[in-house]
């Protein structure tokens, strides 16, 4: 069974219909990057999968329980899948270790000393250990983004969702993020990464899936999707990111 199947989800705001039929799974332990032009609902497609929107049509299932479903516990479900966005969302007045325990004392009632464990741990795993007592204005944006996914894993979850993680960082602080995210990668994490770092993706994901207008329009091994791409839309979106000075022919 694959950690999450997605099946036929639509979502539109107003007349924008921006998921048009997505079927897509993930498996246990695998990472699949999903890159794709600016507006194709890649973002959209997350937020779905976290239940951060509500699909008008579809089904997420995550461990084989439909989440879209009405009577499904949504807090239980949500503690499954961990979010890391392009802006941080740390709570600014509240010190490293407190952004990562917050949530595990109040949503998974653990005991403060144990959630400090927890999250001392995960901020190991991310580099950060010198950093518990600090505040997210004392740290770069690589720091406060790793602190962000230490704050993700320290809920435990089955999937992690990564919305253009390094979108807002300036280019020398990318790198720091990318090594957390490939060090998760080879610990055997499932990941979901919408991103637009396509060494990432060709060096890391096991699957890249090609967004356009709402559909997947194809996906594959890295190897495969970006070095021999079957469909002229995925072919033209790949020269104009993989050589940002090549100008489309007009006329
Ligand atoms: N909350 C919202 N309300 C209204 N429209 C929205 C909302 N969220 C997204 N959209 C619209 O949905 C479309 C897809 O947006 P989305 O952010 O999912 O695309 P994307 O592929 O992630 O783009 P980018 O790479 O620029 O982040 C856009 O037209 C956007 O304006």
């Amino acid at each position: 069974m694959a950690l999450v199947e997605i099946k036929n989800l639509h979502k539109s705001f107003g007349s924008n219909h921006v998921l048009r039929g997505i079927d897509f799974t993930v498996e246990q332990g695998e990472v699949v990057c999903v890159i794709g032009p600016s507006g194709s609902g890649k973002s959209t497609l997350l937020r779905c999968v976290n239940l951060l929107e509500q699909p008008q049509e579809g089904q997420v299932i995550v461990r084989g329980e439909d989440i879209t479903d009405r009577d499904c516990h949504l807090d239980a479900a949500r503690q499954q899948i961990g979010m890391v966005f392009q802006q941080f969302n740390l709570f600014p007045h509240l010190t490293v270790l407190q952004n990562c325990t917050v949530a595990q004392t109040t949503v998974l009632k653990r005991k403060s000393s144990e959630a400090a464990r927890v999250a001392r741990a995960n901020l190991e795993r991310v580099g950060l250990t010198e950093k518990v007592t600090a505040y997210p204005a004392q740290l770069s944006g690589g720091q406060q983004q790793r602190v962000a996914i230490a704050r993700a894993l320290s809920m435990d979850p089955a999937l992690m969702l990564f919305d253009e993680p390094t979108s807002a960082l300036d280019p020398e602080l990318v790198g720091e993020v990318l090594t957390v995210m490939r060090k998760l990668a080879l610990d055997g994490m499932t990941m979901l990464v919408v991103t637009h770092e396509m060494a990432f993706a060709r060096e890391v994901a096991d699957r890249v899936a090609f967004m356009d207008g709402g559909v997947i329009v194809e996906q594959g091994p890295p190897a495969e999707l970006i070095g021999n791409p079957a469909h002229e839309r995925t072919r033209t979106f790949l020269r104009r990111v993989l050589d940002p000075t090549h100008v489309e022919p007009t006329g």
